[in-house]
């Protein structure tokens, strides 16, 4: 299933609501199932960026295919505006996409490759 791992050192007023968001985003955004979609969030974590401890998001999604220049574009643009409502400042928010290969990704039958 996708993964969305969250981080940030901000408070997140409703980490639930975040993570449905989040899920719906991401679902939407690769145009694969949310019963695939994982989301963990992370908040209230120690994190320095630039040497400070200013506040900061780092977001790795992780999926089987369904990334592109425009979708990873589309991604990062709803999740930071998501983001954004909870208090984050869109230019302090990275995302990494992370393309797994199908033999990188186990399963109880062994992998999807
Ligand atoms: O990235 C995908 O499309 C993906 C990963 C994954 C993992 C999983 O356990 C599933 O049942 C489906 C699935 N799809």
């Amino acid at each position: 299933m996708p993964a969305v791992l969250l981080e940030t050192n901000a408070e997140i007023s409703d980490p639930n609501l975040l993570g449905q968001e989040l899920s719906k985003a991401v679902a939407k955004g690769l145009s694969k199932p949310e019963k695939y979609v994982t989301v963990s969030i992370r908040s209230s974590q120690t994190m320095i960026r630039a040497g400070n401890p200013s506040i900061f998001a780092f977001i790795e999604i992780r999926s089987i295919g369904g990334f592109s220049l425009p979708v990873n574009n589309t991604l990062s643009t709803t999740i930071c505006e998501i983001l954004s409502t909870y208090g984050l400042l869109k230019s302090n928010i990275d995302v990494n996409f992370m393309d797994i290969s199908p033999e990188n990704w186990g399963k109880h039958h062994g992998t999807f490759g």
